[in-house]
């Protein structure tokens, strides 16, 4: 198909995404672009939706292999979603709540993609309002990276704040973990939150999922319908979870034709700040963040092809700012001193000898690869970076020492 690139509507971690316009019929889609040599995750992206078709999921359209500036780009052909994502929709909404019989429809419309997803074998492993994109008739799963056959092996992959206890925990990712994801992002629509309180960065939150009994708090305002769902989604034990086919019985959700919620839904469209139209460029040219250009990528070899201190050597190249959403002044010690940092949230590696301090940092960080690979003799620490380093898809992250002064205490 010969084709022509609009301007950009979205950055991920690994893509750039744009409007594009096919020159024989004039249709408008998306291209999800990156450089032949860094697509490993969108060739898998493609070969996982080109398997796959159902209204609840954003559509495959074809891909191919351009060069434009000098590089060799690979594009993969998406349905276009005009309307920007569901965490757009709930951002742009008075208070980030959502009414919640829209978020029954919501719901509804993401289990039918999930239970689709989970029939074809398949593991999203990405749930979260970023990755729904929100159509002129409701809402459709995007962002299949992560996503893999349930009996696949391999390192977990995710979003921290969304992965369930067992994905914490590096045992396993399956179907349930995706329900988990699923109650979490429907927090995110009650509450205009995130689903996890007083954590600060992602070790933390992977420490907190992982290893504590908690749940993430139910928002106040929940009828006892939404409430009950939400209890069905969110147990630790992932074998307690209900499945999707379950679920989609659940009196919570909306899923016939309700006059009351598609106004909502066009209410809420409109109101939002996402483009409605591909002529709103401006809007979408001024959220984009130019260190996440292509060009800041730096391609990192998988773990199973090289060494952990070589994964780090990588990240420390990284100038791209990470994605994670919290504000850098939070600092986190991932081991510590003990004698004056309160307690770190390792207790157990923290009197160990010869440990110094870390933190995780955002934009133009760097690692001193010495002091961190001499921590690497402990079991844990090595987990952590390697929990790390698969919920970070390999691109999120980068060590830092912090300033004495930006440290913080995990008490
Ligand atoms: N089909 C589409 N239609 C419209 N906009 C889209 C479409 N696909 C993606 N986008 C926009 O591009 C952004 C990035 O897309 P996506 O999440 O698929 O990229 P990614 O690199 O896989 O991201 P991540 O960092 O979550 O891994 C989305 O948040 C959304 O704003």
């Amino acid at each position: 198909m010969d084709w022509t690139r609009g301007h950009a509507i979205g950055h991920g971690s690994t893509a750039t995404v744009s409007v594009a316009t096919s020159i024989q019929s004039g249709d408008v889609f998306a291209v999800k672009s990156v450089e032949l040599s860094q697509s490993e995750f969108l060739q898998r992206e493609q070969q996982i939706l080109s398997s796959i078709a159902s209204p609840f999921i954003v559509s495959y359209k074809g891909c191919d292999i351009t060069r434009e500036n000098n590089k060799v780009m690979y594009n993969l052909f998406l349905e276009y979603m005009p309307n920007g994502t569901l965490g757009n929709a709930i951002h742009a909404n008075d208070g980030g709540r959502l009414d919640e019989s829209l978020i029954g429809n919501y719901t509804y419309q993401i289990l039918r993609g999930l239970d689709y997803v989970h029939l074809k074998g398949l593991v999203h492993c990405d749930i979260k309002s970023s990755n729904i994109l929100v159509g002129q008739n409701g809402v459709k799963i995007a962002d299949f990276g992560c996503a893999k056959r349930v009996e696949q092996a391999g390192p977990i992959a995710g979003t921290p704040m969304f992965m369930a206890p067992e994905v914490a925990r590096g045992e396993d990712q399956g179907f349930a973990s995706d329900i988990w994801a699923l109650g979490c992002t429907v927090i995110e629509m009650v509450s205009g939150g995130t689903p996890w309180h007083n954590v600060s960065d992602p070790v933390s939150t992977i420490y907190r999922v992982g290893y504590s009994d908690q749940l993430p708090e139910f928002p106040c305002c929940l009828s006892e319908e939404a409430r009950d769902f939400l209890d069905k989604c969110l147990r630790r034990d992932p074998k307690e979870r209900w499945t999707a086919s379950q679920l989609l019985k659940h009196p919570f959700l909306v899923g016939d034709f309700n006059p009351h919620v598609v106004k909502q839904v066009q209410e809420s469209n409109s109101s939002s700040n996402s483009p409605t139209s591909i002529l709103d460029q401006g809007l979408w040219n001024s959220s984009l963040d130019e260190s996440e250009s292509l060009e800041n990528l730096v391609s990192i070899p998988s773990s199973s092809e090289s060494s952990a201190s070589e994964r780090i050597r990588c990240l420390s190249l990284l100038s791209g700012a990470p994605s994670w959403g919290w504000d850098d002044r939070n600092w986190i010690t991932i081991r510590g001193n003990s004698s004056d940092e309160g307690d770190t949230i390792m207790d157990d590696i923290e009197d160990k000898d010869g440990i110094v301090s870390y933190g995780l940092g955002k934009q133009n960080s760097h690692i001193d690869s010495k002091e961190l690979l001499t921590s690497l003799d402990s079991d844990i620490s090595n987990r952590i970076i390697n929990d790390i380093w698969a919920s970070c898809k390999y691109r999120k992250v980068s060590f830092v020492k912090p300033p004495e002064s930006r440290l913080i205490s995990q008490s």
